[in-house]
């Protein structure tokens, strides 16, 4: 099957009520991992590359990677994703690598370090926008900036990520901003900050809503009802992970991620992309700890590498089972081209819709 945009794959996810994890990669062992777990449910999936992806595997290599999966996997609709794109020339040369979907992450500016204010938010993101859409290609946004409503610190762990101390207002995103955001941009796709951060070190404790902030997600959704949300930092930081790597030789700090309940409920209130990098991370790190410890003659990375990638097409399978992804990819009849979508953004029916919400409706 051809890739996919974003903006079609979300559409039918919306439609159907389930969510679509957004998995990232660096290398051919996760593409594969993932693939081998999507097809093993009949999944579609997000494959995404973050800038720090890009420079590390090199955009020829991620694009032929990303043309091998979908020549092995001719069944399986595959979006390419630019994850958190820092200035629209990032958005446009992963454009031309052949992603089908960018990020413009304007809630910081284009060092990835200082928040953005609003004019430049929209300004940049709504530029991105224009460009991106009379090609096919879909465009997500954020609004707010993602960090710990613990600690009011911004997650620098990936490199991307706010400097210093953030106030609450920062923290979690105005609900009616985001309609104006949605209205003045014209994004298919919106992130928000309710809480979570990237990396392991997201809660000191099981999060409750004084530090996940789902009622905000719930207010966005009431007034957003029609526009597909973005959980960012939702990888789960399951303990069993944590243990395999303390067991063989880590020393990962007791910490919390996003519980998969509270995800779950976010699907029912919008969430339809929720990226997940930290979990893959731990699940192949675990392995190799583990194969390395127990074999301390081993060395061909074959032998790290394959349970490696079981590991992460096992907590791959899982998600696309929890956010109910599985069995949705034979759903999808047809892929639109990207003249095809192009065509639909000229014609004003992709536009952003603000109706009624669907609860206050019922
Ligand atoms: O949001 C992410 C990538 O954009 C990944 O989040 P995690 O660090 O929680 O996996
Ligand atoms: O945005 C966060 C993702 O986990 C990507 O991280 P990275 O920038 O280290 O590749
Ligand atoms: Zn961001
Ligand atoms: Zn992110």
């Amino acid at each position: 099957m051809a890739r996919i945009t974003l903006r079609q794959l979300l559409d039918h996810a919306a439609e159907h009520d389930y969510g679509v994890p957004a998995f990232n990669i660096n290398n051919m062992e996760q593409a594969l991992a993932i693939m081998a777990a999507a097809n093993e449910v009949d999944a579609p999936v997000i494959i995404q590359a973050s800038r720090g992806a890009r420079s590390y595997a090199n955009d020829v290599m991620l694009k032929h990677m990303m043309d091998a999966v979908t020549e092995i996997y001719p069944h399986i609709p595959v979006c390419v994703h630019l994850d958190h794109g820092n200035e629209p020339s990032t958005c446009m040369t992963a454009i031309q690598a052949g992603f089908t979907s960018v990020m413009m992450d304007g809630s910081l500016k284009a060092d990835g370090k200082t928040p953005g204010d609003w004019d430049y938010n929209v300004g940049v993101t709504k530029k991105v926008v224009e460009m991106a859409h009379l090609g096919g290609i879909s465009v997500e946004g954020e609004l707010g900036v993602l960090g710990s409503l613990e600690t009011g610190m911004g997650d620098k762990e990936d490199g991307h990520g706010a400097e210093g101390k953030l106030s609450h207002d920062q923290l979690l995103t105005n609900p009616d901003e985001a309609v104006k955001f949605v209205a003045e941009t014209k994004v298919d796709a919106l992130a928000i900050a309710m809480g979570t951060s990237h990396g392991a070190y997201k809660f000191t404790r099981k999060p409750d809503g004084n530090i996940l902030a789902m009622h905000v997600l719930e207010e966005i959704h009431r007034k957003l009802p029609n526009t597909h949300l973005v959980m960012h930092g939702s990888s789960s930081v399951p303990q069993d992970l944590q243990d395999i790597i303390n067991k063989f030789g880590g020393q990962m700090k007791p910490t919390w991620g996003v519980p998969v309940e509270e995800i779950q409920r976010g699907i029912k209130h919008g969430v339809r992309k929720i990226n997940i990098d930290t979990d893959n991370r731990m699940a192949m790190t675990g392995q190799i700890r583990k194969v390395l410890t127990e074999n301390p003659g081993e060395f061909d990375p074959r032998k790290y590498l394959k349970p490696a990638m079981d590991a992460m097409t096992k907590l791959c399978k899982q998600r696309l089972q929890e956010f109910n992804t599985a069995g949705q990819a034979s759903k999808i009849k047809r892929v639109f081209t990207l003249a095809e979508m192009a065509k639909r953004y000229a014609s004003g029916e992709l536009d952003p819709k603000f109706g009624a919400s669907r609860q206050a409706a019922e």
